[in-house]
């Protein structure tokens, strides 16, 4: 009996003791943890400390780049904050950005809900060495088809992109005096464009096939945007519809991959080493290469090499179609703002290219009023305002303040160039601030469309060949007005990952060209 008391009471004072060893030991971490967070906090650039779990993400109101803005006016040019479970780094000093962005250390990407969808593979959303070794490839890649301001290969790249602009104005004279949205139309020239250099594939407009292609590519995006929630917040992806918004991104990347997939077959089925035509033969080339050498299964670091060129394509194709498109509304909407400046640009075109042809890219230096046009549209509307998302690639300071691995650091291009330190009367849109005393064109280093640093814009030759050859050749062509009886859009844009201008109807008038008394034709670009 005394055995069997004694042996109870052992184990009650075991039980009691463990228990409350495991209470005392689990309040002891707690209270490191919190130690560790407040001791990270009081080290992280100012910023709002907003609520627990949710941070500043209640406080949220218009466009969060503005939001980012006004929070930089209140705290300096590196602020943090947090939105739900992320800790957001916001920078808004052009010098800062420009001289973290050179550094290795700043070129990791955040691992968040979103990255986990993707999977790690394409080149936009990875890091590392498959996205060092990407980068590389795709630069060379794309200079070899002609994305180079020199050489043989750039009249190759102008060509490519003056068929579409020729097949664009052909549709645009077709709509005679009709009020257009040039919305549609500048998308599937433009899809051309970016498809023809990945991968020899071209729409004609009202094809079918490039409706169920970009109505896939709208309807990702919008699935995605609807789950934004629960990458701020992890614990709302098991509120009720998440699921079934996984199962349709899910179909919805099976059927674009299933597009891509035919397109590569395609490729492997006609592919000749001796004659590479597109972006994708130069990767089924490097696949080939890498198999023959025996080093097959490291390339694209062991990723699947089927997905990582359809990843790819698809990079390249999100990053390279809308961001022209919003560059070319936004300079149609302030050309209707600013006719004086359409007549100028106009004016100059007119002496320097002449009525008898298009405007080619060699006439560029010659067109100061319209390179500065340019280049004020691409200033004033910042189309990515918050370049792309960068992460630390380990624990690291900034001017004394510590970053940790896991922040998500915010280029704040839209602040940058609305800075009225930098710029006089940044609100304004006034070409001639490009232009010096002498009429020449200069870039001030703080205008930072495509971003700056290591992971800045890999298309942005691309880009500016194409906005030239767009923009020059559709004002050489015709004046653009309202329609009657319509107010003049707003410039208040449509702000995503890019900001877009609300949609908007022209009227185009002709702008008769001479005939060539030669060859009885208005000669093309190119043609000279
Ligand atoms: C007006 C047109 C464009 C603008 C304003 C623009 C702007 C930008 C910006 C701001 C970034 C992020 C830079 C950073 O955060 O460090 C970026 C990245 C990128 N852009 Fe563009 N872009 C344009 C057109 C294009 C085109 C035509 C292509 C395709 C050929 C392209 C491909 C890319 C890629 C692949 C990246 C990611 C680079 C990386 O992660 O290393 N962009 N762009």
């Amino acid at each position: 009996m005394f055995v069997y008391s004694a042996l109870v009471l052992w184990n009650f004072l075991i039980e009691e003791f463990s228990t409350k060893v495991l209470a005392v030991f689990v309040a002891v971490l707690l209270s490191v943890r919190f130690l560790q967070m407040v001791r990270e906090a009081s080290a992280l650039p100012p910023g709002p400390w907003g609520l627990p779990i949710l941070g500043s993400l209640p406080f949220l109101k218009g466009d969060l780049h503005l939001h980012f803005r006004d929070l930089t006016h209140k705290y300096g040019s590196l602020i943090s904050t947090r939105l739900g479970s992320q800790l957001i780094v916001v920078l808004s000093d052009y010098k800062m950005i420009r001289d973290a962005f050179r550094k290795e250390e700043f070129t990791g990407r955040p691992t968040t809900e979103f990255t986990a969808l993707l999977d790690g593979y394409g080149v936009i959303n990875t890091a590392g060495k498959l996205w060092k070794d990407q980068r590389r490839f795709l630069h060379d890649g794309l200079r070899h088809f002609g994305m180079s301001y020199i050489g043989s290969r750039k009249t190759q790249m102008e060509g490519r992109i003056m068929r579409e602009v020729e097949e664009f104005l052909s549709v645009l004279t077709s709509k005679k005096d009709n009020p257009i949205d040039l919305n549609p139309i500048l998308a599937v020239s433009l899809s051309n464009v970016i498809c023809d250099i990945l991968m020899s594939v071209r729409f004609s407009h009202n094809d079918e096939r490039f409706k169920r292609f970009m109505f896939l590519i709208d309807e990702g995006f919008k699935l995605f945007s609807s789950l934004e929630a629960s990458f701020f917040i992890p614990i709302l992806k098991y509120m009720p519809g998440q699921r079934e918004t996984r199962g349709k991104i899910a179909k919805n990347r099976e059927e674009m991959g299933q597009f891509l997939q035919e397109t590569i077959e395609e490729h492997r089925k006609s592919f000749d080493s001796s004659h590479l035509r597109d972006l994708l033969d130069t990767y089924l080339y490097e696949i080939q290469k890498a198999n023959e050498e025996g080093t097959g299964h490291h390339l694209f670091e062991g990723k699947d090499h089927d997905r990582q060129m359809q990843q790819i394509m698809g990079d390249l194709f999100s990053a390279g179609m809308e961001t022209i498109k919003s560059s070319l509304q936004w300079a149609v909407l302030f050309m209707l703002h600013h006719p004086e400046v359409m007549k100028a640009v106009q004016e100059e075109m007119d002496q320097v290219v002449g009525r008898r042809r298009l405007p080619k890219l060699e006439d560029l230096p010659y067109l100061p009023v319209t390179e500065s046009t340019m280049l004020e549209v691409l200033r004033i509307s910042s189309i990515v305002p918050m370049g792309t998302t960068h992460a630390p690639t380990r624990d690291l300071k900034l001017n004394g303040f510590y970053l940790p691995r896991h922040a998500q650091i915010v280029p704040l291009l839209h602040s940058v160039h609305m800075d009225p330190n930098l710029w006089n009367e940044p609100e304004k849109f006034d070409p001639s601030r490009f232009v010096n005393a002498e009429g020449k064109v200069v870039k001030p280093e703080y205008f930072l469309p495509f971003g700056v640093g290591r992971r800045m814009c890999l298309g942005e030759i691309l880009a500016r060949m194409e906005i030239f050859s767009f923009f020059s050749s559709l004002l050489h062509s015709f004046d653009i007005c309202v329609p009657a009886g319509e107010t003049l859009p707003s410039l208040k844009g449509v702000a995503g990952v890019t900001i877009s201008p609300n949609a908007f109807r022209v009227c185009l008038k002709p702008r008769p060209m001479e005939w060539d008394a030669i060859t009885g034709t208005i000669r093309p670009a190119g043609s000279h």
